[in-house]
């Protein structure tokens, strides 16, 4: 168990993190999202012992020390893959993820590799210069090299940064199985809603150096504390409870995702079609209610200067609002 008790940190002055405490079960997949700048990857840095802090941070119940303490930064037992991926870049694909594994057994070493390229499906660029591969390959062959010694925590940064659309929702359903397989812990630092949403057992919202919401990713989607929370999911409105309900006076505004909001024949709710948005399955409407700029979800196209009347379940709204 990863245990961090009033852990705080800062870079000059300004703290970065306040007096942050969490435990983490083994085996468990975290996220840490939050806006740009919020202190995702310090959090990891701390964990992984390249920074000091004052507070304790534990696995299985002994303190690790930190870099204050110990001559080379970093635990054994932990692995820590950065935004950049720091390989070997005249070595091969194969022998950047072999580069820590022992050369006693050299079967069990091939047979190894060959594994984790197959976890990142690199199998067929084994053999290739890391220096040719190109941004995305190179961060699959990071992932890889982070995983060979089985590390026991393992703190990812961005870990998809680089990768295409295509090949993320693939890899990130191996790479992910096969950290619960080998019930691997793994805390992930991520922009990416589907990292947070579809792959973690908890999810962290970090924001000004505090742990600020901490629940299941569908606990925090599905009642999201406030609209930052929200919008780290993807699009959201903001709306004013006046503009939703008649005899409505208070200022209160609700948060509804472009989803929650359905266009029907005919409702006392009316706003003016601005702009659509073609999304695959259906269309990103952008409309004005009273003066509010909203956002709704509708499989048609709805051209710009139509009047739209608007519906949203009473139930949800009283929900929101908890
Ligand atoms: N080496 C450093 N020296 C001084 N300030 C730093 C240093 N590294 C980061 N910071 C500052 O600390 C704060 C947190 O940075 P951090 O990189 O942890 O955020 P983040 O949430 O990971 O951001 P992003 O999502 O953009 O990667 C930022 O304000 C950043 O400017």
């Amino acid at each position: 168990m990863l245990k961090l008790q009033k852990v705080s940190f800062a870079y000059q002055k300004e703290p970065v993190l306040k007096n942050i405490s969490f435990e983490i079960e083994k085996g468990q997949n975290v996220s840490v999202i939050g806006e740009s700048g919020c202190g995702k990857s310090t959090l990891l840095k701390l964990i992984y012992g390249l920074l000091h802090t004052d507070g304790k941070v534990s696995w299985n119940g002994e303190e690790m020390l930190g870099p204050n303490f110990n001559l080379v930064p970093g635990e054994p037992f932990i692995k820590y893959l950065a935004q950049d991926f720091d390989l070997m870049l005249p070595l091969t694909a194969a022998e950047n993820v072999g580069k820590h594994l022992s050369n006693f057994y050299p079967v069990k070493k091939k047979r190894r590799i060959r594994e984790l390229l197959e976890v990142v499906e690199m199998e067929d660029l084994a053999d290739k210069k890391a220096k040719l591969l190109s941004g995305g390959q190179q961060q699959r062959i990071a992932l890889a090299r982070a995983l060979a010694k089985e590390p026991e925590l393992i703190l990812l940064d961005e870990p998809f940064s680089h990768i295409d659309h295509f090949r993320k929702n693939n890899l990130r359903r191996r790479l992910f199985s096969y950290l619960k397989e080998q019930n691997i812990t793994c805390i992930v630092a991520t922009h990416d809603s589907t990292d947070a949403l579809s792959f973690a057992d908890r999810t962290f919202v970090l924001k000004n150096g505090n742990i600020y919401a901490d629940g299941t990713p569908e606990q925090l989607y599905k009642s999201p504390p406030n609209k930052y929370v929200a919008s780290l999911f993807g699009d959201v409105n903001h709306i004013m409870l006046k503009n939703l309900r008649e005899n409505e006076n208070s200022r209160k505004r609700v948060v509804l995702y472009p989803h929650d909001i359905s266009v029907v024949k005919d409702s006392a709710i009316r706003a003016e079609v601005r702009n659509t948005y073609f999304k695959g399955e259906n269309f990103l409407i952008q409309a004005k209610l009273n003066g509010e700029e909203i956002l709704v979800e509708h499989k048609k196209n709805i051209q710009p200067g139509n009047t739209i009347a608007l519906k949203v379940q009473e139930k949800l709204i009283e929900e929101r609002l908890k």
